[in-house]
């Protein structure tokens, strides 16, 4: 990348990253307005890797997932995955070839059980192909996506759990619940957006594992947008760190929390938990970087 601290590993790293398949946004800029949110940002999310998407508060990181998932056009830029270009591509084509997506706020249906809550997750994908399927699925299908989502929900821990409404559920089971969805869609590639919020640090312990066993063994990429740095370092293969709609670091997790390019970035909106006593080394315990900070004004 162009920061001076990365290293040569680093900088082989990204020329590989570009040519693996998954997905690959190319100087995407996205303006509300007369506000540019995303400036020129080029980066990458390869299958079989976890990339994380970090940045203080309105950064750019929703918006910049939002583009990929299709809820905003850019204003300038490319979106591809595996080479196909996806950059005006409504939602639906992108569930159909592979992209899925979480939300900041958890968005189950609180009136219906985790099971039905996760089989929407496999019909979502079939809808990328015909709407009509969702209303009128054929009996084959109906049977792809009971067991598609007997598999999903087996490979997060919440079998147990499938037959209860899921606004009954305490934050940690709606978190599997909301993975377990996106799972069921047996997306190549998954946007989510915060998963951890509101766990506690051993559910987003046992989070960031069972993200990792995914990883292994369903051969999927994860893009992540995160604010735990113990998620961070312990989860992303790469990170990318944005600020102000600007790509300001890239490299690999250990890189981006030794950075004084990053620490800069997150001075005065929280206490980044980066020890003064030992700048070039990552934190023994890296925290929270600005999941409660204050919003910053742009300029
Ligand atoms: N719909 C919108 N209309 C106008 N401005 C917007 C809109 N959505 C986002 N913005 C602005 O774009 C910038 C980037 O916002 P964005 O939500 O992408 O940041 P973020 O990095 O996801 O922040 P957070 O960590 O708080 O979720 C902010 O200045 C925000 O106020």
């Amino acid at each position: 990348m162009s920061s001076p601290s990365a290293d040569t590993t680093a900088t082989l790293q990204i020329r590989e990253r570009k040519d693996l398949p998954g997905l690959n946004i190319d100087g995407l800029t996205i303006r509300f307005g007369g506000h540019t949110a995303v400036n020129h940002l080029t980066m990458s999310a390869p299958i079989g890797q976890v990339t994380g998407l970090i940045g203080p508060n309105g950064a750019g990181k929703s918006t910049t997932f939002n583009a990929c998932s299709g809820s905003l056009t850019p204003a300038e830029g490319s979106i591809t995955f595996d080479g196909v270009d996806l950059t005006k591509a409504p939602e639906s084509k992108r569930a159909h070839l592979g992209i899925g997506r979480t939300f900041q706020r958890i968005e189950l249906f609180d009136s219906l059980t985790v099971r039905e809550n996760v089989q929407l997750g496999r019909e979502a994908r079939l809808a990328g192909t015909s709407p009509i399927t969702q209303l009128l699925p054929r009996k084959g299908e109906r049977a792809m996506v009971a067991e598609a989502a007997e598999r999903a929900m087996e490979q997060c821990g919440i079998l147990d759990v499938a037959g209860a409404r899921a606004g009954r559920l305490s934050t940690g089971q709606r978190r599997l619940v909301e993975l377990a969805r996106a799972l069921a869609g047996d997306f190549r590639l998954l946007l989510l957006d915060e998963p951890s919020s509101g766990l506690d640090h051993s559910e987003s312990d046992a989070f960031t594992a069972l993200l990792r066993q995914v990883v292994a063994e369903n051969g999927i990429g994860i893009l992540i947008v995160e604010h735990d740095m113990n998620v961070i370092s312990g989860l992303c293969d790469y990170a990318y760190v944005l600020d102000f709609g600007q790509l300001i670091f890239e490299g690999l997790p250990r890189e981006v929390l030794s950075s004084e390019i990053v620490r800069k970035a997150y001075l005065g909106t929280e206490d980044l938990g980066i020890s003064d006593a030992d700048e070039t080394d990552p934190p023994a315990d890296p925290g929270n970087l600005n999941g409660t900070g204050p919003h910053r004004d742009h300029a």
